[in-house]
């Protein structure tokens, strides 16, 4: 009897909490991210072996927070290269928590395969006890491995879930349930290595190349009471290319700031009304008109890689509106 083949799974190592070491098993705060490499990472998991053939490389050892635009291009290319390689079957990247989310959007945005492409973390150092990594590491190998994945664009698995990479976002400073997707909920979770999908793929839409240099600056603000313009004020005399503005409940936008803004739109720079709220969409209404431009449900951290890429295109702020809608 010929043994069946079991899945190659890539691992694309990025550092963050899930390699990170820490002087002791009862310190979960204090560590360094990024400290272990790949192949600790991987013999920390021996069940790994018994359902695919896993392989590993470092593409980073980096604290999420000190994530670049020049490394979430890198992290883009090398998991294009891996899509390509007949080779590999799903592809897992291990990524710090911090900015998962912006770097598992943007990869959603610039590369389509049919492949499993799985982002997961960890909330607690590899050292620590009930360190979350580990079991985080094989749900998302399993995940990587099972054919139900397959045609569902980037997905994030932490802490028994699975994410959409558009509506995942990180809800928590400490705890390992930290990732959540306010808007639309879970899309699956792995109990028990199984893993088990709640609904039918929902269309991927993979709108952009991989940048080949910089991207605009875009900038994001905070709506709050008592605001000045101090800041856009700021924004405008540095050119930026877009502003996303969070603002508060529904993207509104404060007598004060609204002028200024009115400013920058005036001298060319797009500006994005998102939440401050966390979840809900801001949709475009009467009192903020074209060229306000509305971030649906993507959060400020999202709508501006997205308004980034956009600006690449030169689409005007109707145009970008489109865009944003299928959010
Ligand atoms: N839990 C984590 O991974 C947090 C860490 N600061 C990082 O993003 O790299």
């Amino acid at each position: 009897m010929t043994k069946e083949r079991l899945p190659h799974i890539h691992i694309l190592a990025m550092g963050g909490t899930i390699a990170g070491r820490a002087a002791n098993a009862a310190e979960t705060v204090g560590y360094r991210a990024g400290a272990i490499g790949i192949n600790e990472l991987l013999e920390a998991v021996p069940q790994l072996t018994d359902i695919a053939e896993v392989t590993g490389e470092t593409v980073a050892s980096i604290d999420s927070k000190d994530m670049t635009e020049a490394l979430m291009i890198k992290l883009a290319r090398r998991t294009e290269e891996c899509l390509l390689d007949d080779s590999i079957d799903g592809i897992v990247i291990t990524h710090g928590t911090d900015t998962l989310e912006e770097s598992a959007f943007f990869l959603s945005l610039t590369l389509s395969s049919a492949k499993p492409v799985i982002f997961t973390g960890a909330m607690r150092p590899a050292t620590a006890l009930s360190a979350d990594g580990p079991l985080n590491l094989l749900d998302a190998v399993h995940t990587a491995s099972s054919p139900d994945a397959k045609n569902r664009g980037i997905l994030v698995v932490m802490n028994g879930t699975i994410h959409d990479a558009s509506d995942v976002t990180k809800r928590h400073t400490s705890r390992v349930d930290t990732f959540q997707s306010p808007n639309r909920g879970a899309i699956g979770a792995v109990t028990g290595g199984h893993v088990h999908f709640f609904y039918t793929a929902a269309p991927v839409h993979n709108l952009f190349p991989i940048p080949s240099g910089p991207l605009p600056e875009v900038e994001i603000l905070y709506g709050h009471e008592n605001e000045s313009r101090i800041l856009v004020d700021a924004l405008i005399n540095s050119k930026v290319s877009g502003i996303i503005y969070a603002g508060t409940g529904m993207g509104s936008i404060s007598e004060t700031v609204l002028p200024a803004l009115r400013e920058a739109q005036e001298q060319g720079i797009a500006v994005v009304r998102a939440s401050r709220t966390g979840s809900g969409a801001v949709i475009p209404t009467s009192d903020y008109p074209l060229p306000f431009i509305s971030a649906g449900t993507l959060v400020p951290q999202k709508s501006r890689i997205l308004l980034q890429l956009l600006l690449v295109k030169k689409m005007n702020p109707s145009e970008i509106q489109h865009v944003f809608n299928l959010y």
